[in-house]
């Protein structure tokens, strides 16, 4: 790496959550652990998302909501990086960006979280759960028809407020994000995948830059993680296939036992009444082609028609 200019200011760009800060100061600490001579700085900036969270996401459509701002700073020359939660990144970016760098995967099942209650069995009947996720929605009303599902939004410690001033008896939440913001005692139980299978690259970190900066890019490797980012290529090609946002009922989830790569996906009618599932397995150099494979049998099974009447 004597060629690269490892001396460089890197500036993130970064949205002002807890979690999005944790996220930009782990890829700050990663950076420096690599390139100890580099300096590297926040940009903390307010984006659209963060401005209307009170207004159901799946209705304004969803996709790329989180990053425009980021990316117009980094078009501008006010940073060079933006980090990213990989279940938020729209499967196709802007003109002239692209994702350099997948991080090692976190935890990336769901939690179960509740104050009174050990776990989703041990919920009365009736009981109240939050979650806005239509992911978790279907999957939950599937396994617990009798619970009621209530609108949940914000930032993780929004959520977690809301559950402790008795709005509901349990919250859905990443089990990430409470890892990564200290609060892993918060998790009750961990949700299996085969109770609720993850949303596309929940848990994983990526880095987007401009695609003309060609030494950042070369810089960026070193933090990408090789197993982190085939599984989460498979993830992706699945909802690229499907032309899933990330608004969407749609699980995906890639597990890889030595070079060999197992995709897992789920598309579900919102109300749990009917929940499709296909996997596919194949080495990992296949991630994309079986991403492609498990969208199809869904399309076969008629993932299309649920998907087409949500959007409508
Ligand atoms: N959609 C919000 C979001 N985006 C990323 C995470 C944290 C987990 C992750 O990095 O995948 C969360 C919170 C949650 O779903 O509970």
């Amino acid at each position: 790496m004597s060629h690269l200019n490892t001396t460089r200011t890197v500036r993130i760009a970064t949205r002002k959550s807890a979690l999005a800060l944790w996220q930009a100061e782990y890829v700050k600490a990663k950076l420096l652990e690599h390139y100890p001579s580099m300096t590297v700085e926040l940009v903390p900036m307010s984006t659209q998302g963060d401005k209307i969270l009170d207004t159901p996401l799946a209705k304004i459509g969803g996709k790329g909501l989180f990053i425009k701002e980021l990316e117009i700073a980094m078009l501008e020359g006010r940073a060079d990086i933006a980090v990213h939660s990989m279940k938020d990144v729209p499967v196709e970016f802007p003109e002239g960006f692209g994702l350099h760098a997948i991080c090692e995967r976190e935890n990336p099942f769901d939690a179960f979280v509740s104050n009174n209650h050990d776990s989703l069995d041990a919920l009365p009947q009736g009981a109240v759960v939050g979650t806005s996720s239509l992911r978790r929605q279907c999957q939950i009303r599937k396994y617990r028809p009798d619970l009621i599902i209530k609108d949940l939004r914000g930032n993780v410690n929004t959520r977690l407020a809301k559950l402790d001033a008795g709005e509901y008896d349990a919250i859905i939440l990443a089990s990430a994000g409470l890892i990564r913001l200290e609060m892993e005692s918060r998790i009750r139980m961990p949700l299996p995948a085969d109770i609720s299978l993850p949303a596309v690259g929940q848990g994983a970190v990526g880095i987007e830059c401009r695609n003309d900066d060609e030494e950042l890019i070369k810089l960026l490797q070193a933090l990408n993680h090789t197993d982190t980012n085939t599984r989460v290529t498979a993830e992706r090609a699945m909802n690229e296939r499907l032309e899933g946002g990330c608004q969407v009922p749609i699980g995906s989830f890639a597990t890889l036992d030595g070079d060999v790569l197992t995709l897992t996906g789920m598309v579900g009618k919102p109300d749990g009444s009917e929940l499709l599932f296909a996997s596919a397995t194949a080495s990992r150099e296949k991630a994309a082609d079986i991403g492609v494979e498990v969208a199809e049998s869904l399309l076969e099974q008629g993932a299309g028609e649920i998907l087409k009447a949500l959007y409508n």
